[in-house]
C-alpha cells in the first residue's frame, strides 16, 4: 500500500541547512518528532548523488509510513519508486509527469501568485505548495512573499489541499494555518534546528491545535 498524502508537517530537505549533520539522521529525527511527509530537495547534486541520497532516505520514510517525495526530478522518483514528485514552473509539466508516474503518484505543484493558481487549478494535481509565505533564505530565487490577505483567498480558491512554504517556523505557523493552509512545509526551521526532533514536535503540536484531527 503506497503512503498517502499527509501534508500536516512536510519536511523539505536542505543539505546546506543540515550544517554538516547527516541528512539521514536529520530526516529520522524529524520523522520521530512528527513530520508526516518528506521531500528530498537537492539543488546542487549530480544525478548520481541525488539517486544515492534518495536510496538512503526512502527506506527511512517507508519505515515511518511517510510519503517520500522527490523535488524536480521525475526520473529520480521513478528510479527509486518514490511516492511522488514536487514540480515548479521550471520543472517537467504536470501532464507529462502524471503520464510517466501514473494515477497513484502524489504530484504537487508550486503556486507563487494568483495567475499561477489559475493555471495550476486546470490540473488535477494532488496539492499546491503556496509560497513564499514569508521571506526565506533557503530559496534565493523565490519571489517576494504573498500578502496574507491574498494568501487566504488563494487557500480558498485552490479547491484542494494547500501546504504553506517559505520562512515558516513556530513564530508564524499559526498565521498561515489561520489563513487556511492545510499544512506546513518547512526546511530550515527543522534542518538547522539544534534538535530536528524537538523542532518537528513543536510544529506538529501547533498544527494539531489549529487543525485538530
Ligand atoms: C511543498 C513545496 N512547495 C514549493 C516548492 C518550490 O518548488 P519550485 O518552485 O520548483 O522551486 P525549487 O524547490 O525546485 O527550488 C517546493 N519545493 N516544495
Ligand atoms: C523550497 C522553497 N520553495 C518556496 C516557494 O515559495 O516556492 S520557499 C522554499 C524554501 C523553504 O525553506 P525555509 O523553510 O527554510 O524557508
Ligand atoms: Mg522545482
Amino acid at each position: 500500500m503506497p503512503a498517502r498524502l499527509d501534508l500536516r508537517l512536510y519536511l523539505v530537505t536542505d543539505p546546506v541547512g543540515c550544517m554538516g549533520r547527516d541528512l539521514a539522521w536529520v530526516v529520522a529525527e524529524a520523522l520521530a518528532g512528527g513530520v508526516t511527509m518528506v521531500q528530498l530537495r537537492e539543488k546542487q547534486a549530480t544525478t548520481r548523488e541525488f539517486l544515492e541520497r534518495a536510496w538512503r532516505i526512502k527506506p527511512i520514510c517507508d519505515a515511518a509510513g511517510a510519503p517520500f517525495i522527490i523535488n524536480d526530478r521525475v526520473d529520480v522518483a521513478l528510479a527509486v519508486g518514490a511516492a511522488g514528485v514536487h514540480l515548479g514552473r521550471q520543472d517537467m509539466p504536470y501532464a507529462d509527469a502524471r503520464r510517466l508516474l501514473g494515477p497513484r503518484a502524489i504530484i504537487g505543484l508550486t503556486v507563487h501568485n494568483m495567475a499561477e493558481l489559475e493555471e495550476a487549478k486546470a490540473t488535477d494535481a494532488d496539492y499546491f505548495g503556496l509560497g513564499p509565505a514569508f521571506p526565506t533564505r533557503t530559496k534565493p530565487d523565490a519571489p517576494a512573499p504573498w500578502g496574507m490577505d491574498e494568501y487566504a483567498r488563494a487557500c480558498v480558491l485552490a479547491g484542494r489541499p494547500v501546504v504553506a512554504i517559505g520562512g515558516i517556523g513556530p513564530h508564524n505557523a499559526r498565521t498561515v494555518l489561520a489563513a487556511g493552509a492545510h499544512g506546513l512545509a518547512v526546511s530550515s526551521a527543522i534542518c538547522s534546528a539544534d534538535s530536528p526532533k524537538w523542532a518537528a514536535m513543536e510544529l506538529a503540536a501547533l498544527h494539531a491545535r489549529l487543525w485538530p484531527s
